[in-house]
């Protein structure tokens, strides 16, 4: 395998009115890397998933991630070349089970309801039973997404993009209202499936980003601050400058 970066950020600056939320960002991922990234509030962590998700255009600077340039595509274009996005909040189909949530993923999100709702094939069947166990909910397929768990809707969800197959999954804060013991499984459930794909998890929790066990890269005021194990850029002085404002 290559040593390039599956995803390159250079330079990367974007302002609003004049505000610098990007300030000559720049940040490296390597093929099959799980990373965290961390920071304080307004650090720019979500401006930049929304740059490299195509939401957000930088003003300057490269993107690249299998060394095409994503600058100048938009975000359905950047959605196919393999970089599926999670947001915070939870958005499954709360009226249909677990399982239809999954299918409607495999089949694409603009298919017409009744195709949706169609036999499965034994090949979709396959796929829907793998996607239930990665994400723990097996037990719970056919039951409403609805009354599943805060947890539950987002191990769905991630099941639901891990349906359109990325490379590349970015996951912002996973765990903010979970439990305890579902944040931790959510740590479980991130490292298996970097088994098989890279991903990138945006996180305030400090147990999980332990958890994780994996490098860390600390956003403030739009650049890279630290970047290196959880132990090591906990006892940086810059980083601990910024976060207990010493
Ligand atoms: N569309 C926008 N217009 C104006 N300012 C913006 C816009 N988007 C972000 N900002 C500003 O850019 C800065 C970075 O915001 P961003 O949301 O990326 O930070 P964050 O690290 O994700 O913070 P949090 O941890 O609170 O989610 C903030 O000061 C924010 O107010």
């Amino acid at each position: 395998m290559s040593d390039a970066p599956l995803l390159e950020l250079r330079d990367v600056s974007v302002a609003f009115d004049g505000f610098r939320a990007i300030n000559n960002l720049s940040l490296s991922l390597r093929p099959g890397e799980l990373r965290a990234i961390v920071g304080p509030n307004g650090a720019g962590k979500t401006t930049m998933m929304d740059i490299i998700t195509g939401k957000t255009r930088p003003d300057t600077g490269i993107v690249r991630f299998r060394g095409h340039d994503l600058t100048q595509l938009d975000e359905p274009s950047i959605a196919r070349m393999g970089i599926g996005r999670k947001f915070q909040k939870p958005t499954v189909f709360e009226a249909l089970t677990v399982r239809e949530n999954l299918v409607l993923s495999l089949r694409g999100l603009r298919t017409p309801f009744a195709v949706l709702m169609a036999r499965l094939s034994g090949e979709e069947r396959e796929r829907v039973d793998h996607l239930l166990g990665v994400i723990r909910l097996t037990e719970h397929a056919d039951r409403r997404a609805g009354g599943m768990s805060h947890g539950q809707k987002q191990w769905l969800e991630i099941g639901m993009l891990l349906g359109q197959e990325p490379d590349l999954l970015l996951v912002d804060e996973p765990v903010a209202g979970m439990t305890d013991a579902e944040t931790m499984a959510t740590a479980d459930l991130l490292r298996e499936i970097n088994r098989t794909r890279s991903v990138v998890v945006v996180e305030h929790d400090m147990d999980f980003v332990r958890a994780l066990d994996v490098t860390v890269t600390v956003l403030h005021e739009g650049s890279v601050l630290s970047e290196g194990a959880l132990d090591v850029v906990s006892a940086d002085p810059r980083v601990i400058e910024v976060y207990l404002g010493r």
